[in-house]
């Protein structure tokens, strides 16, 4: 088939034009992979140039992604995953020295699961910018030397523009799904958007239509942290000694991105008073079990994530906004064919239900009318990858719609 024949299958240990000092993927992480659970295997697929709506073009770019389940002779079961901020490729199976992580979605993606691996083909590419594979900041420029700082700003619609080509690449003209949540959820409504032809059905988990001026603040803040830590240097750290990279202001940048992911009630209830040592935080040099908690995920964080890459694709979620040059929002979205899923949780304070209760009233054919799927979580954002059995669920009525 054309997909195989046409993308390069490289060693999982060689990843030829990422940049030789990228401060990722040191400490691969124990996997939760269970015996007979699909075992994606990544890919590389060259996608050209890809101009961008600055008006600059990104050279000779590629897309990592992996694949589970066999295309139809008709080229009509595709089913695209698009992943969140810090998502990448690898949606199901074990860490491995490819894949610092287990994959984010075991319960969902699967023989017999929500997304049916029996029946449809699943494609997942890592986002255009991204650190997992595909071209990125700390990608080899066409000069030998890491983008870095120089790496230009992207949109969501140019990663978009991106995913198309590799969707062409692969031979696959129309998908009967394209799902994602958060920042893959941006991508999905771009998708019905830019490429209506090409899309069958959507599923939009916890996005908004727009990104709001309360939700750039709050990514904002976290640029911030990453830009002063003195060991960013700019964004031209790749030459920094080992372990010399910007990790403290990466770190504090994912201490505040979980805060926005979950909820109080969860971390009260988790947590509460608790120290996490016999040591008395109040003044005995110990801390809080939920202190010892925020930096244990951003110390993991920085293990699997490049700071550039951070900085890019947050900036691409800012610039977020189905509505811009399309007569607003509610136009954009009363223009899409596709039958669509629009999900949120109600305890998320992150990207909240007010953004999904926008989508799901003006798309023309949401398969639960004009309201969105609610799903009761008490763990917010995050629970668009963690209540599998819930998104699950809505995700098998969209497919067999
Ligand atoms: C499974 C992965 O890591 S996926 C990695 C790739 N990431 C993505 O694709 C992004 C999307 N995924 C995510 O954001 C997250 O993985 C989620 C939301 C799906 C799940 O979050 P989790 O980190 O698995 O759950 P949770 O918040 O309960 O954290 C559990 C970890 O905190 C640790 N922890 C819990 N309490 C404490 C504490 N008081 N002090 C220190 N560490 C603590 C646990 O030991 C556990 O460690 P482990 O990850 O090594 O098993
Ligand atoms: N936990 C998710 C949330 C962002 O939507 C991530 O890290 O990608």
């Amino acid at each position: 088939m054309d997909w195989q024949t046409r993308s390069e299958t490289v060693p999982a240990s060689i990843v030829p034009d990422i940049g030789p000092h990228i401060h990722v993927g040191r400490a691969p992480v124990t996997g939760a992979w269970r015996e007979g659970d699909p075992v994606g295997d990544r890919r590389f697929v060259r996608i050209g140039d890809v101009e961008l709506d600055s008006g600059a073009v990104l050279p000779n770019a590629r897309i990592a992604w992996e694949h589970w389940g066999e295309l139809s002779p008709a080229r009509d079961n595709a089913v695209l995953v698009l992943h969140a901020l810090t998502g990448d490729s690898h949606v199901v199976g074990p860490a491995g020295p490819a894949h610092p992580s287990a994959g984010w979605w075991p319960g969902v993606v699967g023989p017999g699961l929500a997304i049916d691996t029996d029946r449809w083909f699943v494609v997942a590419p890592n986002v255009l910018g991204g650190c997992q594979g595909s071209t990125g900041p700390a990608s080899l420029a066409p000069d030998g030397v890491e983008w870095g700082p120089r790496f230009p700003f992207l949109t969501i619609r140019d990663q978009v523009r991106a995913q198309l080509a590799f969707a062409r690449e692969l031979g696959i003209e129309r998908f009967a799904a394209v799902v994602g949540g958060s920042m893959g959820a941006m991508h999905v409504l771009e998708w019905a958007i830019m490429a209506p032809h090409a899309v069958e059905r959507i599923a939009v988990l916890a996005a908004p239509a727009a990104t709001t001026a309360d939700q750039i603040a709050l990514n904002s803040v976290q640029l911030e942290a990453v830009r002063s830590d003195p060991a960013f240097r700019s964004g031209a750290y790749y030459d920094a000694p080992e372990g010399d990279g910007p990790t403290r202001g990466l770190a504090l940048a994912r201490r505040m991105a979980m805060l926005n992911y979950r909820t109080p009630a969860e971390l009260n209830d988790r947590f509460a008073r608790d120290w996490q040592s016999g040591l008395d935080p109040l003044g005995g040099g110990g801390r809080f079990a939920v202190e010892s908690y925020l930096d244990f995920h951003g110390n993991k964080f920085t293990r699997r994530f490049d700071a550039n890459s951070y900085l890019v694709l947050t900036e691409a979620m800012n610039s977020h906004d189905v509505g811009r040059g399309r007569g607003g929002a509610a136009s954009a979205l009363a223009a899409v064919r596709a039958k669509s899923l629009v999900l949120g949780i109600d305890s998320d304070r992150y990207f909240p239900l007010a953004g999904q209760l926008e989508i799901a009233g003006h798309l023309p054919r949401s398969v639960h009318g004009p309201e969105p799927v609610v799903v009761s979580s008490e763990y917010g954002h995050d629970a668009f990858l963690i209540e599998e059995l819930a998104v699950g669920s809505a995700l098998r009525g969209l497919l067999e719609a």
